[in-house]
């Protein structure tokens, strides 16, 4: 299929209605989503959306080439979705096993999603926020690089799996060739990758490897660009524009929007987690308009 035949596809089945400027409307929700609800606009924005925050910047003309609107889910779909991600006695979120081989990995129908990228590059950190609702589940993460040796399995409740990969690059695993292409070829759950990004350093050649495989196995993948904090908004943009004109002129298999994070602001992790409960089939089965 053509590049722009399948950018399509993937907009039409991700476009959302765009309701973000009801921020005052109730929701039952958990306390912390509560409290962001709250927050000055801008800085909602910022935390939410920082995306959104970054493109304020940019000339009238350059707007849409960050395809915001392609995921762009309302407030209450936010909330649903940190709903998901909060553990409680009927619904447990959990580490469930790792594994050093796909044939060792937990034999699972649910949906699964999986965070690749280099050493160090804070694949491990993301998941450790994106269950920050949830502290009691246990996620290491280490300044040293390649802390991560094998497939490690959390599940959320009963609607899908997260599994944390080892990073490759520097101080990857030995057998990690073997391990992490057998399961991205091979895992027939596996909804979709999440190929993380460094937002200072950009995308490096060890990326583009793990971008040629994904490309290569016909993976459908997202780009999270990390560290977003250790940046000024400058580079930052600069970083952003860089890697999205990647993704347009070099993918096809690359969701269009990029997700910028950081695990010490928390910018971007409730969108994230909107977008996971989104794709693994979790925000439909409540609300009509997905269907
Ligand atoms: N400033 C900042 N530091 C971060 C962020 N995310 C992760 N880090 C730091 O980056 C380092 C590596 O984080 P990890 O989450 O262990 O990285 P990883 O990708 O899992 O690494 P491996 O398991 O070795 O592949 C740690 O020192 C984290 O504290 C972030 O958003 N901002
Ligand atoms: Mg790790």
């Amino acid at each position: 299929m053509a590049v722009s035949g399948l950018r399509f596809l993937i907009g039409t089945v991700f476009k959302v209605p765009a309701t973000t400027e009801h921020a005052s409307r109730a929701y039952s929700t958990s306390h912390v989503f509560a409290e962001v609800l709250e927050l000055p606009k801008r800085q909602l924005t910022k935390l939410v959306f920082p995306l959104q925050e970054l493109q304020r910047h940019l000339a009238p003309d350059m707007k849409l080439n960050l395809h915001l609107r392609v995921f762009d889910p309302s407030l209450e779909d936010i909330a649903k979705a940190d709903d998901l991600f909060t553990a409680t006695a009927r619904h447990r979120i959990e580490y469930l096993s790792s594994a050093v081989r796909l044939d060792h990995a937990p034999d699972l129908l649910r949906p699964e999603v999986c965070f690749i990228g280099r050493s160090n590059v804070g694949k491990s950190s993301l998941i450790k926020a994106l269950f920050s609702l949830s502290p009691e589940v246990e996620v290491r993460i280490s300044k040293k690089p390649g802390h991560t040796k094998k497939m490690n399995f959390f599940k959320v409740g009963k609607y899908f799996t997260m599994v944390d990969m080892p990073g490759y690059g520097y101080r990857a695993p030995e057998d990690f060739v073997d391990m992490v292409e057998a399961y991205l070829k091979e895992r027939r759950n596996l909804m979709r990758t999440f190929l993380l990004v460094d937002s200072v350093v950009g995308i490096t050649k060890t990326d583009t490897i793990a971008i040629e495989m994904c490309e290569e196995f016909a993976l459908p993948y997202v780009m999270v660009l990390t560290k977003i904090d250790k940046s000024s908004k400058g580079y930052l943009l600069k970083q952003v524009l860089e890697i999205q004109k990647f993704v347009d002129t070099k993918t096809q298999g690359c969701f269009p929007q990029l997700f910028p994070v950081s695990t010490v602001t928390y910018a971007g992790i409730h969108l994230l987690r909107c977008f996971i409960a989104n794709i693994t089939g979790n925000l439909k089965a409540n609300d009509s308009r997905f269907n």
